[in-house]
Parts: structure tokens; C-alpha cells; sequence
């Protein structure tokens, strides 16, 4: 993890601009989410889990107020990447349905997985605090599509990770998380 300069480059092949390094860990939180898909197809466990939804926004209440981030604004984010991360979930469990070769031969453990999940968390929040002043700017939107394009390009996002992109950028700029 980087310094938290927003100006920052980010992460070798991640994404570029002031925005790039948040982006990349967004993107990271996607990728995470086939882990996750992985972790509960053919288990029966439910791709909705509110409990645990509340316990992730909770969180991020709180670690926005310590960080001096709107509570409610921080909170809204991070729904954006839940809800895109079911996107994935869901995009996934269709697909190794319809073609039962492409499933994942081995189950990984979802306890593991939430736990990176929380270390991008913390990740996240240092980014959106490091990025309050860009992502009030109006070139928010022209930084946010060079991020967004560039990881998308870079790491090669199909176009179910792409949807779920849109799904969770959609308020960095606007929501006025800071
Ligand atoms: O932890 C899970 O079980 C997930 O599916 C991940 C996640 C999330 O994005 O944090 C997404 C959907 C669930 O409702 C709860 C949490």
C-alpha cells in the first residue's frame, strides 16, 4: 500500500491518475468478490448476507468518523461496493450454472476471504481520505474515467467485472465522501 498521497502512482498495472489507486483497490474488492462466489456456489449459503453487511457498514461509520469522512456519504461508498460485489456473485453463480465446467474445483474459505475484504476496507478508507480534495473537484469525473478505463484495460475486466465497476465508482465523485 502507498502513502496515501492521492497524487501518488499507484500500483504497478493497477490504474492511473489521482483516482488510480483508490480505483485499483476497488477493483481488488471485485476480484476478492470471485473468491467469494467461489467460497458459497454449490453450498447453499445465500450470496445476501445482511448480518454481515451491517457488521462492513458499521464499521465504516465509525472508521469514517475517526478519520474526520461523513459518516452517512462513507457509508453509502462502501453499499456501492457491496451491491457490486453481488453483481459479481451473481454474474458468477449464473454462469458456472448454465456451464457446470467453468465452477471452481476447489472451495476456498470464506472466513479467510472477509478478512482481506476488511484489509481492503482500511485501504479504501485511506484513499477516500487521501482523495477528499480531488474528488470534490470537477475533474473528478475526467480522473475517475482514466482510472476506471485504464483498469479496465490493464487488468483485462471481462464484462461482468466492468458492470460491477459501474456499480462501485458510481459515487466516487458525486457522494462527497469526505
Ligand atoms: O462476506 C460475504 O459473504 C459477501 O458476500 C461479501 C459482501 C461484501 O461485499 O462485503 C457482499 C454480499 C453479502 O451480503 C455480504 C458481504
Amino acid at each position: 500500500m502507498n502513502s496515501g498521497s492521492s497524487r501518488e502512482t499507484p500500483a504497478a498495472g493497477s490504474s492511473f491518475g489521482r483516482l488510480g489507486a483508490l480505483t485499483g483497490l476497488v477493483v481488488e474488492r471485485l476480484r476478492v468478490s470471485d473468491d467469494v462466489a467461489a467460497a458459497k456456489f454449490g453450498t447453499g449459503s445465500p450470496i445476501d448476507d445482511p448480518a454481515r453487511e451491517q457488521q462492513v457498514l458499521d464499521h465504516v461509520r465509525d472508521q469514517a468518523t475517526a478519520l474526520g469522512l461523513a459518516p452517512a456519504a462513507t457509508a453509502a461508498f462502501f453499499q456501492d461496493q457491496i451491491t457490486a460485489s453481488k453483481v459479481v456473485q451473481k454474474g458468477l453463480f449464473a454462469r458456472w450454472t448454465a456451464h457446470p465446467g467453468e465452477a471452481p474445483a476447489t472451495r476456498p474459505d470464506l472466513g479467510q476471504i472477509r478478512t482481506r475484504l476488511d484489509q481492503l476496507t482500511t485501504g479504501m478508507l485511506q484513499q477516500l481520505k487521501a482523495t477528499v480534495d480531488v474528488r470534490a473537484e470537477p475533474g473528478c469525473t475526467v480522473q475517475l474515467i482514466l482510472a476506471t478505463t485504464s483498469a479496465t484495460v490493464l487488468q483485462r475486466l471481462d464484462a461482468l467485472h466492468r458492470r460491477a465497476l459501474g456499480t462501485a465508482a458510481r459515487s466516487v465523485c458525486a457522494s462527497s465522501v469526505r
